[in-house]
């Protein structure tokens, strides 16, 4: 019989709140953050196969490791210990299409790691629900959990705890690509070194920014974005400042460093102000490319399950 292959589609994210609290004995800082999943996605295909392997196509795709490091690598060898089958030989092939940008603060790993959780929870036909396969997104990793979930959520401890928050409204931006990805745990040791210098300030309470997301009103959204981690990611990384400023004088209402960076998200009015936003921002030379997105949108979707080689259809000559 020929094998099925199953694709999950799996969003990026943004942190339109990202609070950082100090660092945990375990290394991880204590956050309260807002995640909203974007329509920039990846594409994420398992396939039963003798020999296991993992290809990896599409912007970026250079920079992914192929090997164990791989974080879908991780779901499927979990996934395995978890349902008694040996994690060294799953016999699962794994093809990723990368649309998320690569080490940019957008969840780009994580979002292959909750795909192919879904994934292969359909290929091995394991049945397992929402909560089950949370709790072993966030053994993969603190943002895993919110690429399953989608939406716009709540996420506390290490932000892989998660409550849905109602968003009103479908938002605009525009995302602003670096040439170069930051490391996440090289970010959240600059923001430890910038506070013991100097008590680097921190962002408000998320309640405000909870209240303006259920008006769904961009304009009082665009005044609450805030994220800790954006001084550390600028220390690390000064020409964000001028990407920042030049997103605003475009005509957003407000840019923000995403997560840990670089990549910087800009909120605007509505889809069109986002076209015109980005086609200025992308002849202001501070990035390496412009894209427009949307959210929220949902988390990892199964979007077609089908023969691998199907059959050619008999072609029709007008
Ligand atoms: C900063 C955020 C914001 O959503 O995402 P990115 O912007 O990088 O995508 C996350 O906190 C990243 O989450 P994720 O990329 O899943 O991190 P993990 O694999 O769990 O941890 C990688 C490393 O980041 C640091 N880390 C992560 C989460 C956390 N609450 N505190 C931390 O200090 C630790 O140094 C940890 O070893
Ligand atoms: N499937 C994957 N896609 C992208 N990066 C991955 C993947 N698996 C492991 N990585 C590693 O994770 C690092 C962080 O990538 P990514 O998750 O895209 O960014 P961020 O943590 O900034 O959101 C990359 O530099 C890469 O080495």
């Amino acid at each position: 019989m020929v094998p099925t292959p199953i694709t999950v589609r799996v969003p990026a994210k943004v942190n339109l709140h990202l609070s950082v609290g100090d660092a945990r004995p375990d290394g991880y800082h204590e956050l309260v953050t807002v995640f909203q999943a974007l329509s920039l996605t990846d594409d994420v295909t398992v396939v039963a196969a003798d020999e296991p392997a993992i290809e990896v196509k599409g912007e970026g795709a250079d920079e992914v490791p192929t090997g164990p490091e791989n974080l879908a690598w991780k779901a499927v060898r979990l996934l395995a210990e978890h349902c008694g089958r040996d994690p060294e030989n799953p016999g699962v092939r794994i093809s990723i299409n990368k649309g998320i940008p690569v080490a940019g603060g957008m969840a780009g790993g994580s979002a292959d790691a909750a795909a192919t959780l879904q994934a292969v929870n359909q290929l091995w036909r394991l049945e397992l629900g929402r909560d089950e396969l949370s709790e072993l997104a966030g053994k993969i990793g603190s943002d895993v959990p919110f690429s399953l979930q989608g939406g716009t959520a709540l996420g506390t401890g290490r932000g892989e705890r998660l409550v849905p928050v109602l968003a009103r409204h479908t938002y605009h931006w525009v995302i602003a690509l670096d040439r170069e990805g930051l490391s996440t745990p090289g970010v959240y040791g600059e923001l430890d070194r910038l506070r013991a210098d100097n008590g680097n300030g921190r962002i408000g309470e998320v309640e405000p920014l909870l209240e303006a997301l259920a008006s769904g009103d961009p304009r009082q959204l665009a005044l609450l974005l805030g994220n800790d981690l954006q001084s550390a990611a600028v220390s690390l990384r000064p020409g964000l400042r001028r990407t920042l400023r030049a997103g605003v004088q475009a005509g957003a209402l407000a840019g923000i460093v995403s997560g840990s960076g670089p990549t910087c998200a800009f909120l605007c009015t509505d889809s069109d102000e986002a076209v015109r936003v980005a086609a200025e921002l992308s002849g202001a030379g501070v990035c390496r490319t412009v894209r427009v997105a949307h959210g929220p949108v949902p988390g990892a979707k199964v979007v077609s399950e089908e023969p691998a080689h199907r059959p050619t259809p008999p072609q029709v000559h007008a």
